[in-house]
């Protein structure tokens, strides 16, 4: 399969005061294929949410290849970027702060398609309402009168609107209760079986990526240290930082999760 996204050694600095800088992402490869979902997970810090902005055109990159549908777009402004915006969008993790609270939802998600010059924006809002499982009735609501699922669920609508190939999720869950983070999980993998849209899915939480995602990429300071199939990764993983983070994370298997830290810390032979 040849991927939509390829990243080729990417190194993002941020400029900080008194001609110093910090290196964010040093040299990190991974690419997304044509309906996949990747994820990147790593604990506060580690650079996934820098990567995510590098795709977007929102970090400057110092080194390093983004490549996206066969056209590298490292370095893409102006116009030619407003233009990837059809393909590549983005979901963040606050529905509250991402929704202008002045704009009823159905302005909301027609200002893209207006601003890209689409004369059907009322039919098609209408069917991303719908693709989102929200009643078409939203359209005249503002924000403040959805609860945060559903919130996420316009931030989501609007998003599909010009029909991209990728959406860049950046923690779009963690800022909801489990069981709504269950149900908005299970929306962005029915949208892709419907859709065919790929994600680069960043997350602290692996079991979050175990639910949505094909493959996985583990960060750590600034390095992927550890990629593959979701399922070996997130249940057996080799790195030792990616161990810790499988420790941290809430299980379903209390004993089995004990006997994993048992025999990773060497305190007993692997059965
Ligand atoms: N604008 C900036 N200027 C300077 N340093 C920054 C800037 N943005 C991020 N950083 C630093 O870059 C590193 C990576 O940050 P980034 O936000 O990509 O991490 P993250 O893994 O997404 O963390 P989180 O989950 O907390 O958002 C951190 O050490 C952060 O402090």
């Amino acid at each position: 399969m040849s991927a939509l996204l390829a990243i080729d050694d990417l190194v993002v600095d941020y400029r900080l005061r008194r001609r110093s800088r910090f290196r964010a992402l040093k040299g990190v490869s991974l690419s997304v294929g044509p309906g996949e979902c990747v994820g990147l997970v790593g604990e506060s810090g580690s650079g996934k949410s820098t990567l995510g902005k590098a795709v977007l055109g929102l970090a400057t990159v110092t080194s390093g290849q983004i490549m996206f549908d066969g056209q590298d777009v490292t370095h893409l402004r102006g116009a030619a970027r407003r233009r990837l915006a059809n393909d590549i969008q983005v979901v963040f993790q606050d529905p509250y702060g991402s929704l202008d609270p002045t704009m009823t939802v159905g302005e909301i998600l027609a200002e893209p398609l207006v601003v890209a010059g689409v004369t059907q924006a009322k039919a098609v809002v209408a069917e991303m309402l719908d693709r989102v499982r929200l009643a078409a009735d939203s359209v005249h609501r503002y924000p403040s009168e959805f609860s945060g699922g559903q919130r996420q669920r316009v931030a989501i609508a609007r998003a599909l609107v010009r029909r991209p190939r990728l959406i860049v999720c950046d923690e779009p869950v963690s800022a909801l209760d489990l069981t709504t983070q269950a149900t908005i999980l299970d929306l962005f993998i029915d949208l892709q079986r419907e859709t065919g849209v790929s994600y680069l899915f960043v997350s602290h939480d692996l079991g979050v990526v175990r639910r949505v995602c094909h493959r996985v990429s583990v960060m750590y300071q600034g390095e992927i240290v550890e990629s593959g199939a979701t399922g070996p990764v997130t249940r057996e993983p080799v790195h030792p930082y990616t161990r810790r983070l499988l420790l941290a994370s809430p299980v379903a298997d209390p004993v089995r999760q004990a006997e994993r830290r048992n025999t990773w810390l060497g305190l007993r032979e692997p059965a």
